[in-house]
């Protein structure tokens, strides 16, 4: 399972947006559909590598991509039959079913299959889940190879309902953007591998796949307190707030002051106590102040996220530090990172409705506040409205800890000054970049073990 890298994604009706701006620029939706049609057929002449090929076809545009392809893999002489579950609906996809010069069978339970399965059912128009019949049908094909075009037929682009697809993909070839549905679950591991065409619509950045990791090198003129200071809270958890300051320091904070009475996992991070911490909020070094990891909800919790919230230091908040700190971060006036999972996010933000996206985006807007809302499907969302969506990260971070070593990895990149959204994106990024490094078994303290 994969996605681009640095890709645009774009709600069904933001694909609209653009494609009327593309028509605009005098690029016609007939051009657009050829050269969808034309990447379907390139991709699927790959995978078949020879063998014959069936490509399903229903009424709307997404239909229009499958005859497109059909009469391009035809041109190059391979063995492509069209089966068709309607008739085409819209002018485009009759114009295309029109220049399809070969047969069209009816999609019936009767059907012969083939090596190779092109779904050109439906797209981003779907609006409703397929009916039983259709996906028993469909499920006749599992096993094949399936390329499936724009997304497996079946889900809800925008990523707002849960509807799995009764014919997982193995390549979904995502047209001009990908789509929300490629990158949450349930349905981006039914996506297999996504790539994109891109066919030449300007597709806006807004929201997006995580970019590439890049290690920020330190400038020739680097010291210690210029990589930025990160403050580690340490509530009676204090393992969690000493995996926080590791993760800080090997993130690339210059200094990490740890709160407690223990030895810190690392010699190079400063251990203090009492007034000692206490007095580190009123430093205008300190770049980020994380609480929350090991540290319940309760007085000394205020106490310290008061004291924070009067200093204005930017802050990293997990776990019960969110709902404590929420009805504070409305003025919108510090830089703050929060990192709920799903329980979290749900406790914090119970009024958030709509996709997963859509979810962090209103909770982002409520605290003013970049939120990662974490998972298997990581999304970072701005204030702004900005997305960045991090699927797929590593599942062998579903391990105890690794929470607090991404807030840590927060602090450090919120400590380098600049957009606390393209801190949070650098975090997410240095976070799974970790963890394919370690791969198979690892427990959160190897993602602090080495340099990355
Ligand atoms: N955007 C772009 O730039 C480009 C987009 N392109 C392509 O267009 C695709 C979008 O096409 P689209 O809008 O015509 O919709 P599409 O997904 O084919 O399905 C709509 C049809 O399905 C029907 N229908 C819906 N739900 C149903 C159900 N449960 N069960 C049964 N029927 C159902 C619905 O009927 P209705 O809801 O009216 O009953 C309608 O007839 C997009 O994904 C991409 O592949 C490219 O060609 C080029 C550039
Ligand atoms: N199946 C998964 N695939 C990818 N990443 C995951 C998966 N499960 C959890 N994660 C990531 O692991 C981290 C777990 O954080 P959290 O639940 O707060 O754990 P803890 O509180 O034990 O530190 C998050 O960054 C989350 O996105
Ligand atoms: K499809």
């Amino acid at each position: 399972m994969s996605v681009p890298a640095d890709a645009p994604i774009l709600t069904a009706a933001a694909m609209r947006e653009a494609e009327a701006a593309t028509a605009r620029a005098g690029v016609s939706l007939g051009d657009l559909m050829e050269r969808a049609g034309a990447a379907v057929a390139d991709f699927a002449w790959r995978m078949a590598a020879g063998a014959p090929i069936l490509i399903l076809c229903g009424p709307g545009n997404n239909g229009g991509d499958g005859y497109v392809a059909a009469r391009r893999l035809k041109a190059r002489g391979v063995a492509v039959r069209v089966a068709a579950l309607a008739p085409p609906a819209t002018d485009l996809a009759k114009a295309a079913r029109d220049a399809w010069d070969g047969p069209v069978e009816s999609l019936t339970d009767n059907i012969a299959s083939a090596p190779l399965i092109v779904d050109a059912l439906f797209g981003v128009g779907l609006t409703r889940p397929l009916a039983d019949d259709l996906s028993a049908m469909l499920r006749r094909f599992s096993g094949r190879r399936i390329l499936a075009v724009d997304v497996p037929s079946g889900v809800a682009s925008d990523g707002d309902a849960d509807w799995l697809p009764p014919l997982a993909a193995d390549v979904t070839l995502a047209l001009g953007a990908l789509k929300p549905a490629h990158v949450l679950l349930p349905t981006a591991p039914a996506c297999g591998r996504c790539l994109l065409a891109p066919i030449g619509i300007a597709a806006d950045r807004h929201m997006q796949t995580l970019p590439a990791p890049t290690r920020a090198v330190p400038a020739p003129d680097a010291h210690k307190y210029s990589r930025g200071m990160v403050l580690i809270a340490s509530g009676p958890m204090q393992g969690a707030a000493a995996l926080s300051a590791a993760a800080a320091l090997r993130a690339g904070a210059g200094y990490v002051v740890l709160e407690g009475d223990r030895p810190a996992p690392l010699s190079a991070i400063i251990v203090e106590e009492g007034d000692a911490f206490a007095k580190r909020l009123g430093d205008p070094r300190v770049g980020a102040f994380v609480i929350g990891p090991g540290f319940p909800a309760g007085d000394a919790l205020d106490a310290r996220l008061a004291a924070a919230l009067a200093s204005r230091t930017p802050l990293v908040l997990d776990a019960a530090a969110i709902p404590a700190a929420l009805p504070h971060l409305e003025g919108g006036d510090t830089r703050v990172i929060l990192t709920p999972h799903a329980g979290e996010f749900a406790r914090a933000f119970p009024e958030a409705t709509g996709s997963k996206i859509d979810r962090a985006r209103a909770a982002a807007a409520q605290a003013r506040s970049v939120v990662i809302y974490k998972g298997a499907d990581t999304v970072v969302a701005a204030p702004d409205g900005r997305i960045c969506a991090a699927w797929p990260g590593s599942p062998w971070l579903a391990t105890a800890g690794t929470g607090d070593v991404l807030a840590g990895a927060c602090g450090a990149m919120l400590a380098r000054g600049g957009d606390p959204f393209d801190a949070a994106v650098a975090a997410v990024g240095w976070h799974i970049a970790q963890a394919r490094r370690i791969g198979a078994g690892l427990v959160a303290d190897d993602l602090v073990a080495a340099p990355f």
